[in-house]
C-alpha cells in the first residue's frame, strides 16, 4: 500500500457562538438555532413547509464558515442550481464573500465535476457528452432504427417511455422486469427485446462517450467502487455535506451522500417527507425515514413553527396532510398573528372561461388593494392547465411570467443549433449528426444513416470532405458548408460566442425555410441563445450546463418586457417548490387533473398527488383560492360535468370556505352585496368597474377594453355568500 502522509487541517481557529458577528440566537428560533449551530456528525432536520429550512441552511453555512471551516470544504447539494446560488449569496450577505466559495450545486453538477476529472478510470473520455432526456430519447431512436427489438410488435413503447423505463432501472435500482410489472404491465410481454435494448443503450453510451443524467450519479458510484483513492480524495474535500430537499433524493443520491460523507462523517440533510413530489424521477421519500438507520447516532431535529402562512391556511395544510400514507408526526403552527385572516376559499366556476375571469379579476382587485402582481401566483398541475387563463390575462394586458412550461433547449429551433454544437464537441454523437444532417435538403433518414456511419466509423476526419465519402450531388454543396462550419468552430482558439454565431449564420437560411410559418416569433430565442453563450468560456461547459440546468423558455421570452412592474407568476406546482406568495390561486382542482389521471393508475400515485397539493397550499402567505370549472368541453364528448378534486371535497367549511361566483347583473337583481362595501380589505375595494377603470396605465393600453369587459360581464365574488353552492 502507498505511504500516506496525513496533512493537518487548514481550517482557521474555532470561536464560540457568543463571539460571532451574526446574532444566531436572535435571528433564529430555538430549533433553528440548534440545527444551524450543531457540532459534527450526522443530523437530520425534519421540517414542515415554511418553517425556515432554507433559512436554517443559510445560517448553517455562514456558521460553519464563521467558525473556521474552509468554505471550499463545505458542500451544499440542492435541487436546482438556482437554489444553491441563492443560498450561497444570501449566506454571503449575512456574513461575507467567503460563503460564495462554498461548493454549491445539484448532485448531477457535483458528480459531473468529479467525472470530468476521473472519467478515464471507468472507460469514458473526459469530454463525454451529457445527454438530457430529449437527447437520450434521440439516442434510443437511433438504436431502435438499427435493431429488431420490437420483434414485429406494433405496440412498442415510444422513445420517451423507453427512456423512463431504462432510467427507473438505474435510479430505483430495480430490475427491468419489476419496473415493467409495476409501471408498464402492458409491455411485460416485450421484456426480452426491451432488456436487450436497455443493455445496448448502456453499451452505446459508453462506446460513444455519452452519459445521461442517471449515469452521472451511477458512474460516480462506479468510480468510487473502482478506485477507493478517488473516493477518499473526493470525500476528503467534503468536510461538511449539507443536503436540501432530502425527501426528493433517489436511491443513488442517498448512496452518494453516504460516500461524500464517508471521510469526515459530517452530514446534515434537511427535508419534509410531506413535500416529496419527484417520485416520477425516482425520488423515494422513504430515504428520509431510512437516514437514521444509515447513519449511526443521527441527531434528529424538527422545525414546526411556520413563518409563512396564516393559521387558517396551515389548518387546511394540516388537514390535507393528515390523509397521507406515512409522514413524520408534525403539526405546523403559525408564528404570524393576523387578525381576521381570510379562510382559504374553494371557488367552483361554471366553466373554464368563468374560472379564468374570476382569477384575472381577483388579481386586479388585489393589486388595487396593494398586493403587487409578483406577490400573486397561479399554480396548476400541468402546464396546459393555464392556457385558457393565459388568454384571459393577455386580453387584459396583465403581464405574467410562466414557469414549468417548455425549456429553451426543448424548442425545436434551439435543438437544431445545439445539434451542430454537439457534433463539434463530440463527433461520435450520432443523434446530433442525425438532426444536423436531416436539416439539409436532399438528406433523409436513410442517407443520414450512411453518412453517420461514415462520419463516426470510417472517416479519418469527418469534418473534411474526401472523394471516397458517400456524398451525392443532391446535397453536396450544402453538406460542404456544414462540414466547413463545424471544422471552423472546432478551432480551440475560437471564443464560444463566435462559434455559436457561426453556427447560427450557417443555420439561418435553413431556419427560415424550416419554420417559415412562425420563424419571426422564434427568432428572439436565437439571440437569447447567443447571449447565454457569452457567460461560458468553453463549449463543453455550455452544453453540460444547458443539459443539467435547463432554462425556462417562457421565463426567457418575457424577460425585460416588464420594466414597469414585475409580473404575475404562473407556475406548475413542481416549479413553485420552495417559493412563497402573498396570494395563491390553485386552478383546475379537478379529478383527473389534480390528482392527475395518470397518477391514479399507479400504486402510491394518489399520495404523491396529495403531497403536491400540500406543496401548493403551503406556498400561500395570506390568501388562498382553490378553483375549478364545473363543466368542461371535449371534442368528441361535448360538454360534460366535472368532479372536483378529492382533496377538496370533504374538507369542513370552517377550514375551506365555499364561495359562489355570481354575475354582477344577477347579484344586483338579487340585491346581494357586491364585493366592496364590507368586503375585507385584502380582497380589494371598490366595484369591478372602478377597479378596472382605475387600473394603472402600465397594465396596458388595453385597460379600456378590460374595463369594458368587466362592466359588461363581471360576476361577483362574495366570500360571505356560502349558500346555494352549485356543487
Ligand atoms: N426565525 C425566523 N424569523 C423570521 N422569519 C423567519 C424565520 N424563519 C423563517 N422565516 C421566514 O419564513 C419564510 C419561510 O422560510 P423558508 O423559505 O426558509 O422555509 P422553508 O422551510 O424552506 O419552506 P418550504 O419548504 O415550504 O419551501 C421565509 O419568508 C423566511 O424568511
Amino acid at each position: 500500500m502507498a505511504r500516506r502522509i496525513v496533512l493537518s487541517s487548514d481550517d482557521g481557529p474555532s470561536r464560540s457562538v457568543e463571539n460571532l458577528t451574526i446574532d444566531y440566537r436572535g435571528d433564529l428560533n430555538e430549533q433553528q438555532f440548534d440545527a444551524a449551530t450543531t457540532g459534527s456528525g450526522p443530523t437530520l432536520v425534519i421540517a414542515g413547509a415554511g418553517t425556515g429550512k432554507t433559512r436554517t441552511l443559510i445560517y448553517r453555512m455562514a456558521y460553519l464558515v464563521e467558525t473556521g471551516t474552509k468554505p471550499e470544504s463545505v458542500v451544499l447539494l440542492t435541487f436546482t442550481r438556482r437554489a444553491a446560488r441563492e443560498m450561497t449569496s444570501r449566506a454571503a450577505d449575512l456574513l461575507d464573500g467567503r460563503c460564495q466559495r462554498v461548493q454549491g450545486g445539484t448532485f448531477h453538477a457535483f458528480c459531473l465535476g468529479v467525472l470530468r476529472r476521473h472519467a478515464p478510470t471507468i472507460g469514458f473520455p473526459r469530454n463525454f457528452t451529457v445527454l438530457d432526456a430529449a437527447d437520450a430519447g434521440d439516442v434510443i431512436s437511433v438504436l431502435r432504427a438499427d435493431g429488431n427489438y420490437d420483434q414485429g410488435e406494433e405496440r412498442f413503447p415510444q422513445k420517451r417511455t423507453l427512456y423512463s423505463m431504462f432510467s427507473a432501472v438505474i435510479n430505483r435500482q430495480e430490475p427491468l422486469d419489476e419496473v415493467l410489472a409495476r409501471r408498464y404491465p402492458q409491455f411485460s410481454p416485450l421484456y426480452d427485446g426491451l432488456e436487450q435494448m436497455r443493455q445496448d443503450y448502456q453499451a452505446y453510451k459508453k462506446s460513444h462517450g455519452m452519459m445521461d443524467f442517471d449515469d452521472l450519479l451511477y458512474r460516480t458510484l462506479e468510480l468510487f467502487a473502482a478506485d477507493d483513492g478517488v473516493r477518499r480524495e473526493v470525500a476528503g474535500r467534503c468536510r461538511h455535506v449539507l443536503v436540501d430537499e432530502y425527501q426528493d433524493t433517489n436511491a443513488l443520491q442517498a448512496e452518494l451522500v453516504k460516500q461524500f460523507a464517508s471521510v469526515h462523517g459530517n452530514v446534515m440533510v434537511v427535508g419534509d417527507d410531506a413535500q416529496s413530489i419527484y417520485r416520477f424521477r425516482g425520488a423515494d421519500f422513504r430515504n428520509i425515514f431510512a437516514f437514521p438507520e444509515e447513519f449511526d447516532d443521527t441527531q434528529v431535529l424538527k422545525l414546526e413553527q411556520n413563518y409563512r402562512s396564516t393559521q387558517v391556511i396551515l389548518d387546511l395544510a394540516n388537514h390535507v396532510i393528515d390523509n397521507a400514507d406515512r409522514s413524520y408526526e408534525k403539526t405546523l403552527f403559525s408564528h404570524r398573528d393576523v387578525p381576521d385572516a381570510e379562510l382559504p376559499a374553494v371557488v367552483p366556476a361554471a366553466d373554464g372561461q368563468m374560472e379564468s375571469r374570476f382569477v384575472a379579476q381577483m388579481i386586479l382587485r388585489l393589486r388595487e388593494s396593494g398586493v403587487p402582481l409578483h406577490e400573486q401566483a397561479v399554480l396548476f398541475r400541468s402546464s396546459h392547465n393555464s392556457y385558457e387563463l393565459e388568454t384571459e390575462l393577455n386580453k387584459r394586458n396583465i403581464p405574467f411570467v410562466k414557469y414549468g412550461g417548455m425549456k429553451l433547449s426543448e424548442a425545436a429551433h434551439i435543438k437544431d443549433v445545439l445539434a451542430h454544437l454537439k457534433v463539434a464537441e463530440n463527433p461520435q454523437d450520432a443523434a446530433a449528426w442525425n438532426r444536423a444532417l436531416q436539416l439539409i435538403h436532399g438528406i433523409g433518414p436513410k442517407t443520414a444513416k450512411s453518412l453517420i456511419e461514415w462520419a463516426t466509423n470510417e472517416a479519418d476526419d469527418p469534418f473534411v470532405h474526401t472523394d471516397n465519402a458517400p456524398f451525392s450531388n443532391r446535397y453536396i454543396s450544402q453538406l460542404k458548408k456544414l462540414l466547413g462550419t463545424l471544422r471552423s468552430i472546432r478551432d480551440p482558439d475560437m471564443p464560444l460566442v463566435e462559434q455559436v454565431e457561426s453556427v447560427i449564420d450557417y443555420y439561418r437560411p435553413i431556419f427560415e425555410d424550416e419554420y417559415y410559418e412562425d420563424y419571426p416569433k422564434r427568432e428572439p430565442d436565437l439571440d437569447h441563445f447567443i447571449g447565454l453563450s457569452e457567460n461560458y468560456s468553453s463549449r463543453r461547459d455550455f452544453l453540460s450546463s444547458l443539459a443539467l440546468d435547463p432554462i425556462e423558455l417562457t421565463a426567457l421570452d418575457n424577460d425585460g418586457e416588464h420594466e414597469d412592474e414585475p409580473p404575475l407568476v404562473l407556475s406548475t406546482i413542481h416549479s413553485a417548490k420552495g417559493l412563497e406568495f402573498h396570494t395563491v390561486f390553485i386552478i383546475r382542482a379537478l379529478e383527473g387533473d389534480l390528482p392527475s389521471r395518470y397518477a391514479l393508475r399507479e400504486k402510491g400515485g394518489v399520495d404523491e398527488e396529495l403531497r403536491l397539493f400540500y406543496v401548493a397550499v403551503t406556498r400561500a402567505e395570506d390568501n388562498l383560492f382553490i378553483s375549478y370549472p364545473m363543466t368542461q368541453y371535449r371534442r368528441y364528448q361535448g360538454e360534460y360535468m366535472t368532479d372536483p378534486s378529492r382533496f377538496i371535497v370533504d374538507v369542513p367549511e370552517d377550514t375551506l370556505e365555499p364561495v359562489q361566483l355570481v354575475e354582477e347583473t344577477e347579484a344586483q337583481e338579487d340585491d346581494q352585496p357586491l364585493l366592496g362595501g364590507d368586503t375585507p380589505a385584502a380582497l380589494g375595494s371598490g366595484d369591478s368597474e372602478q377597479t378596472s377603470a382605475s387600473a394603472p396605465k402600465q397594465l396596458g393600453d388595453g385597460s379600456d377594453s378590460a374595463s369594458r369587459a368587466d362592466t359588461e360581464t363581471s360576476r361577483e365574488y362574495d366570500p360571505r355568500d356560502v349558500d346555494g353552492l352549485p356543487f
